[in-house]
């Protein structure tokens, strides 16, 4: 499976001058992409853009070489697509549901009963298939979203905010299960909670206001943090008083007080001890502290 998707200089114009997606570059290959980026940052516009349902203003995508906005087909036979909106029929069992959208891609008889049962199984829910998706929790709906996402073992697989709504173990599994999607495909997972990713992503790409403000792996981007990182214990009263001073990355009660940790470019305390940075430290300073 050939797998390279080539972003230059992408750009999107939603109309009066606002670019949601301004300049960006990105070569990709065969693992998982963590895309993190504040609300509006410009992630489900480039998704959109990816997943060929939108053109770019400026600039080019190839996969494998083509240009995805001239030949979208191409993509498109390759193409697994988890929108942000993704929604389900209530009355419908997940089997049908999923042989609803099988057909629509063109797979039918037995190779898409088969095909159905492996992705069920893929995603956990190969006992639930039978079950109406109207008694289905916010997770196992997004499991199902994973599922059509898998029908045609797609060699480029785009999740657009899979967590959102999601309880703390159905985010974990969501997590494990992009872990284990990864193999020979590109995986592009966009998110703005760093834990999402932190498991999964071989690469991480940062968006802030249309633009692109990092891209590389996790280690590369914990390393622009080092000796940024700071953690000293407050009184519960001056709380309020760091968080507003400085770019406040954790709180943690303890029976001292408040163990606060900081990302900033010198002590900001004359308690304050360094900290090895971490991925959440990492995003904090390059989107609020780094200059
Ligand atoms: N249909 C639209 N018409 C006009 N502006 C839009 C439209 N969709 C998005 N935008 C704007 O484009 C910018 C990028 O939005 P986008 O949804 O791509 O960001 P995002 O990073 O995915 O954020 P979120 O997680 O909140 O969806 C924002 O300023 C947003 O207001």
């Amino acid at each position: 499976m050939s797998v390279e998707l080539v972003l230059q200089s992408v750009g999107f114009d939603y109309g009066r001058g606002h670019r949601a997606v301004d300049g960006v570059d990105m070569r990709l290959g065969a693992g998982v992409l963590g895309l993190l980026g504040p609300n509006g940052a410009g992630k489900s516009t480039l998704m959109r853009i990816l997943a060929t349902l939108a053109k770019p203003s400026a600039g080019q995508v190839t996969w494998n070489g083509h240009d995805i906005a001239r030949e979208p087909n191409r993509l498109r036979a390759v193409l697994g697509y988890l929108p942000q909106d993704f929604g389900v029929y209530d009355a419908l069992d997940a089997r049908e549901f999923l042989g609803f959208l099988a057909a629509v891609k063109g797979l039918a008889g037995k190779a898409a009963r088969a095909r159905i049962d492996a992705c069920l199984e893929r995603v956990g829910l190969a006992d639930t298939g039978d079950r109406r998706l109207g008694q289905f929790s916010g997770g196992m709906r997004q499991r199902v979203g994973i599922a059509q996402a898998l029908l045609n073992d797609p060699a480029l697989l785009i999740v657009d905010e899979p967590t959102v709504g999601l309880d703390p173990d159905e985010r974990m599994r969501f997590q494990h299960l992009i872990t284990d999607l990864a193999g020979d495909r590109l995986v592009i997972l966009s998110t703005h909670i760093v834990s999402d990713v932190e498991a999964s992503a071989s690469a991480i790409a940062v968006m802030a206001a249309g633009q692109l403000r990092f891209h590389g792996t996790p280690g590369e981007l914990i390393a622009r943090a080092a000796g940024h990182v700071w953690e000293w214990t407050v009184p519960e009263a001056q709380l309020a008083t760091v968080r507003g001073a400085h770019t406040l990355v954790a709180s943690l009660r303890t029976p001292d007080g408040i163990r606060v940790r900081v990302v900033s470019e010198g002590a900001p305390d004359a308690h304050a001890q360094p900290a090895a940075p971490g991925l959440q430290d990492a995003y904090a300073w390059l989107l609020n502290g780094a200059h």
